[in-house]
């Protein structure tokens, strides 16, 4: 299917990223609604992440999962490339999780299955994100996650060098240390992000944050503390997930069945249930 801008009415901006504004868009002859992410090339090349974008369109736009975010489609002229993404309704999770400070455990619970089924889907088809953290989860009308934001994904195994930016907060161990660079591209880089993003979830903070350097050495020793407040059940599914040996750690299938996931996720349907007051899905 060609799409070209004219077949968008641009609603209001919804906020920018990185490298690029995202607008609330419609689809004329369908009325459907989408989300318009606006990409300048120029900055694309200054930011040397063209090929990112390519490797973002290629992977994003063959997946189909209810905790994905979809990418229906893209198109470019003179100076821009936009990509139609599906809207999520309740915009970044980060957002939620700052203002809440942290999710009470039932939802973060939730939020964890979710997160192993999409993760489960993604290893299925050989792609890893290798950037899972709040600020790429998006949230659905109906409280359901979204992963959003492919730049940092590959088909295993890739031997791309990536210079890391942003923070160090979610990195694994064996990106951490050199040598070894064949475990930098398993997916097991994954489940250490899913484990740092469980921590985050229920403390309000990452388990190594700290100045860059210290940080960098607490992952490389797995040097964290998980606070009292915390279930003991949490705390053992957080422990089997930021194992330092990536054999070690518990397989998504694990998660999935693990207590503190069974105990508040109600069977069935796993990427969303209504949380606040709905039935019971
Ligand atoms: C930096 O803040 C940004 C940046 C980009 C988008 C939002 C945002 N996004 C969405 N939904 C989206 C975005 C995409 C690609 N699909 N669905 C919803 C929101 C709601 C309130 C505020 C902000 C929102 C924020």
């Amino acid at each position: 299917k060609q799409f070209h801008l004219g077949m968008f009415e641009i609603g209001k901006p919804l906020g920018k990223g990185k490298f690029g504004r995202v607008y609330l868009a419609r689809e004329r002859s369908t009325n459907f609604i989408c989300a318009l992410k606006v990409l300048h090339k120029s900055e694309l090349q200054q930011g040397k992440v063209e090929k990112q974008v390519r490797r973002e369109i290629e992977i994003q736009s063959n997946l189909a999962h209810p905790n994905i975010l979809r990418l229906y489609g893209h198109f470019h002229d003179t100076k821009r490339i936009f990509l139609i993404l599906e809207y999520a309704g309740k915009g970044e999770l980060y957002k939620h999780l700052r203002k809440a400070q942290r999710f009470p455990e039932p939802l973060a619970a939730q939020y964890i299955a979710q997160m192993a089924s999409a993760l489960k889907y993604l290893h299925g088809k050989h792609v890893m994100h290798r950037d899972i953290k709040p600020e790429n989860i998006l949230v659905g009308l109906h409280g359901e996650i979204k992963i959003s934001d492919f730049g940092w994904s590959v088909h295993a195994p890739n031997n791309r060098r990536n210079t890391m930016c942003g923070t160090l907060d979610y990195l694994p161990p064996e990106m951490i240390k050199p040598g070894r660079e064949e475990n930098w591209y398993s997916e097991k880089v994954d489940l250490w992000s899913l484990g740092v993003l469980m921590f985050e979830f229920l403390v309000g903070e990452a388990p190594f944050e700290d100045t860059p350097v210290m940080t960098q050495r607490r992952i490389a020793r797995g040097e964290m503390t998980v606070p009292g407040f915390v279930s003991a059940e949490a705390r053992d599914l957080i422990k089997r997930l930021l194992v330092l040996d990536p054999a070690g750690r518990i397989p998504l299938e694990e998660v999935e069945r693990h207590g503190w996931v069974l105990r508040h996720c109600v069977k069935g349907e796993r990427h969303f249930q209504r949380t606040s007051g709905g039935k019971e899905s």
